[in-house]
Parts: C-alpha cells; sequence; structure tokens
C-alpha cells in the first residue's frame, strides 16, 4: 500500500485472462506474496442460505498449496465471524472476520490490539467494537422480532456485526424489510451503528473507522519490504481493501464486470480457482528469483 492509493478510482476492472503476463512480473519483483482473500461469491460460491455455504475441494486443495509455501502468507477476510470461518476453512490460514473488526492467527505470533490466548491460536479483536457488542446484540434481537412477518427474512448474528438476509424473500416484500431494517437500525443504533448494503443482505456494525482494508494494512505492516498483496473480493466491502492496495499491489474483482478499484476481475469463483492453481504453480519459484 502506498500514498497512491488516495487518487484511486472506480472503473470496470480488466479480466484476467492470462496470470502468467499478468501476475509474473508483479511477483518477480517481490520476495513474499500476502494472498487476501475474501470467502462469500470468492473462494465459496453464493447459496440461498448462508449457513450452507462451502468451498468446493479444489478451491480447499489449491489453498493448502498456497499456503504450504513459506514465501506465500494466506489471509481470508471475511463478513462472517471468526468462528464462523473456523468451521469452513480447513487449511491453517489467517482469519479476519466480521470485516475487519477480529483477527485469529493461528501462529505463533500474537497480531497487533487487544489478543487473547486460545488452544489453536490467537484471536484480536477491535477493542471499540469488543465494547459495542451488546448494542450489537440488541439490534439482532430487536430485528428478529420485527422481520417477523416477512417471509424468508433471516437474522445472522455475528457477534461484532450483523446481516439482514433477503435473497429468498420475495421481490415484493424485499422493500418492506429493507425499510424496517433501516428503522431499528436508526431507532436502536442511536448513531451508533451502521447499516451497509451487499448482496442480497444489509449488515449492521458499531460506527468505527476500521474496515477490510485497515485490516488487511494491519497484515501487511506485519510482512516485511518487498511483500506484495494481492486482495481478491466480490462485494462491496471488499472495495474498502481494493480501494487501498498500491500499484504494485494487484486486486481481482470476482463476478460481472462492474465498476471497482480492483484493476482485474474473473467471472466467477470457479474462474478464480484456475488464477490461484497459476500462482500455487508458479508464484514460489517467481517470488524466489
Ligand atoms: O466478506 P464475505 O466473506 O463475502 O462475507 C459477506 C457476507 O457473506 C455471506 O452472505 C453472502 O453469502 C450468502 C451465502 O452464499 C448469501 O446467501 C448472501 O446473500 C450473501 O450476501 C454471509 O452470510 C454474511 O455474514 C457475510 O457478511
Amino acid at each position: 500500500m502506498t500514498d497512491s492509493a488516495a487518487v484511486r478510482c472506480q472503473s470496470v476492472p480488466r479480466r484476467l485472462s492470462n496470470p502468467t503476463s499478468r501476475l509474473g512480473p508483479t511477483l518477480e519483483n517481490a520476495s513474499h506474496l500476502l494472498c487476501c482473500l475474501d470467502f462469500d461469491g470468492t473462494l465459496a460460491p453464493i447459496v440461498d442460505d448462508p449457513a450452507t455455504a462451502v468451498m468446493p475441494q479444489a478451491t480447499e486443495r489449491v489453498l493448502d498449496r498456497l499456503g504450504s509455501s513459506r514465501s506465500i502468507t494466506v489471509a481470508i477476510v471475511s463478513g462472517r465471524s471468526v468462528t464462523d470461518l473456523r468451521t469452513r476453512v480447513g487449511s491453517p490460514a489467517i482469519l479476519v472476520g466480521n470485516h475487519g473488526l477480529e483477527r485469529f492467527d493461528p501462529g505463533p505470533h500474537p497480531p497487533n490490539g487487544q489478543s487473547e490466548s486460545n488452544s489453536a491460536g490467537r484471536h484480536a479483536v477491535h477493542p471499540i467494537a469488543a465494547a459495542a457488542t451488546p448494542r450489537i446484540e440488541t439490534c439482532s434481537g430487536v430485528l428478529e422480532t420485527v422481520l417477523d412477518p416477512i417471509p424468508n427474512a433471516t437474522v445472522e448474528h455475528k457477534g461484532l456485526t450483523g446481516t439482514v438476509h433477503d435473497r429468498t424473500v420475495p421481490e415484493s416484500a424485499v422493500p418492506v424489510c429493507r425499510s424496517l431494517t433501516r428503522d431499528v437500525i436508526e431507532r436502536v443504533g442511536d448513531d451508533r451503528v451502521v447499516l451497509t448494503e451487499g448482496a442480497r443482505i444489509l449488515e449492521f456494525r458499531p460506527a468505527i473507522e476500521w474496515d477490510k482494508g485497515d485490516a488487511v494494512g494491519v497484515l501487511e505492516d506485519g510482512h516485511p519490504p518487498g511483500t506484495v498483496l494481492l486482495y481478491c473480493g466480490d462485494d462491496t466491502t471488499d472495495e474498502d481493501a481494493f480501494r487501498v492496495l498500491s500499484d504494485d499491489d494487484v486486486g481481482i474483482r470476482v463476478g460481472d464486470a462492474t465498476p471497482s478499484y480492483a484493476s482485474f476481475r474473473v467471472d466467477s469463483p470457479q474462474a478464480l480457482v484456475g488464477s490461484l492453481e497459476w500462482l500455487a504453480d508458479h508464484g514460489p519459484s517467481l517470488l524466489a528469483s
């Protein structure tokens, strides 16, 4: 990340059709790769029920291969909670959850910030977000009651943040679902909770100046000079991370050709696996050259 991030603007990313020509030169000029990957819509295809989202086996395999290289660090950067991610990600990656508000390091070294011992690693939570958890839980509870009459509207409790899902809500009921959600957050959140929109979701979180981009910055600060950053994501909060990439880093947006701060795009999670396999095949030797 550099100061040039401040002048980036959104445009339609170019399709990443040839990883060798696009990623090869980047890796040749670096000594280490920090590979940050969003989960839903990026590694795991989107499904109606968020509880059933899984990574295909080919994706799990390529994450294992990337993570086994000493010159590559893999981090999953997600809107899901760390607790949830730990049930879905088998490989020993760093897990950044709740859009950057918490982080789990499987390695022996504690991350920055407030930390708490865990038998299998270290879990750090943004301290202001931790203090705001009761208010978030109150919002979740009130929303569950208020949205109960809306068919298929669900509230995902994630501790530090919460999500209202309307993917399978009848189209005619979506406007009222969203309007009720906004009313509750305005009334119960009392200016201390903010709403963001994502892929068929409204998410609420503490009104703190901290997002995926900040969390990725902290991750990068923990790596030596010569580290290049790859960020792959598909949704609104991933733009927070794409926005802070430097010209030496690489951003890949997954999905349709919509404007993004990322420079490249692939069509789908399945297409991304192809690029990650290229990285696993060629990354370690290019980084060492
Ligand atoms: O940052 P991410 O890893 O992309 O997480 C963002 C949200 O993803 C999940 O919701 C999305 O995926 C669901 C399963 O495919 C889908 O049903 C939903 O419509 C999508 O928005 C997750 O449930 C949320 O908690 C995450 O914040």
